[in-house]
């Protein structure tokens, strides 16, 4: 924006009286706290970590720390998770801003909240020890502290809700998965079963799918066909899963997955690098 001098906006509106900004002046303290989802064969799972200090010292709690000078929540939230799963370039979205003045008995901290989607085989050899971090069903969170339940609560209505119109869930499965793998993830995530073939249809029609030659032969005789994301698919649909309107117009228009050494602005959005291709 033009900086317009202060005696010319004084000139232009002769009634304008100068005040003073107004602040208590109380410190009020900004952290960021990170929800991470997972999944394996067992369902939906959430990464929680066992405080190793006080307040709440041996509590569960979601990972989080304070933001920090320099800076902005997206780098504290992008710092905190790559500190506990030394991954980079992940699914994340931003939650809400969590205020209530008495959340956090040390001190008055707003926090911002983050959720992640990881695939969990895909992190586990790259896992800090530091922190005491384990996996637990995201259906039946243990009590965390101060109100990091009411944050799991929302993110998985966030989850639910956006998985319905964006195909995110792949975020969470490898890089080659079956289709009764996605089934159980979309059952696990909506409570709900469905139907496979009727299932399968509808995955099929979203285009986003590659079979691939091999087959899964551990879970069944027959085995299941592999299948990888098509990339160039997923980020130009990432925004017409439904397929009602037909790859609608956005300001941010996503880029097709050309240019190798720039992310795509759905990438930026999301913080999420692209996918490696099977
Ligand atoms: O106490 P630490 O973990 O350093 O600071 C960040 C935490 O403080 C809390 O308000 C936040 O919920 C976040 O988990």
């Amino acid at each position: 924006m033009e900086k317009v001098e202060k005696s010319q906006i004084k000139k232009d509106n002769p009634k304008i009286k100068e005040k003073k900004r107004k602040y208590s002046g109380k410190k009020l303290l900004l952290a960021v706290d990170c929800i991470i989802f997972g999944f394996d064969e067992e369902g939906l799972k959430l990464l929680v970590i066992k405080r190793g200090f006080e307040p709440c010292m041996g509590r569960l709690s979601l990972m989080g720390g304070f933001v920090g000078e320099t800076e902005s929540s997206e780098d504290a939230a992008i710092r905190v998770l790559h500190e506990l799963t030394g991954l980079e370039g992940i699914y994340m979205e931003q939650l809400h801003l969590f205020s209530n003045p008495a959340r956090d008995p040390g001190a008055r901290t707003s926090v911002m909240a983050y959720f992640a989607l990881i695939d969990i085989k895909s992190y586990q050899s790259q896992m800090s020890a530091d922190f005491q971090a384990r996996w637990v069903p995201a259906e039946e969170v243990p009590k965390l502290i101060f109100d990091h339940n009411e944050m799991v609560e929302m993110a998985k209505e966030r989850l639910r809700y956006k998985a319905a119109l964006h195909p995110l869930l792949f975020e969470l499965l490898p890089d080659k998965f079956t289709i009764p793998q996605l089934q159980i993830l979309y059952e696990k995530l909506y409570d709900t079963k469905f139907d496979p073939g009727n299932f399968f249809k509808k995955i099929r029609s979203t285009g986003l799918l590659v079979r691939l030659k091999e087959r899964d032969k551990l879970n069944s005789k027959k085995g299941a066909y592999f299948y990888k994301l098509d990339n160039e698919k997923y980020e130009e649909g990432f925004n017409t899963f439904l397929n009602f309107v037909y790859r609608p117009k956005f300001k941010n228009k996503v880029k097709k997955k050309t240019d190798k050494k720039e992310n795509t602005d759905a990438d930026k959005a999301v913080n999420r690098t692209p996918r490696k291709s099977a």
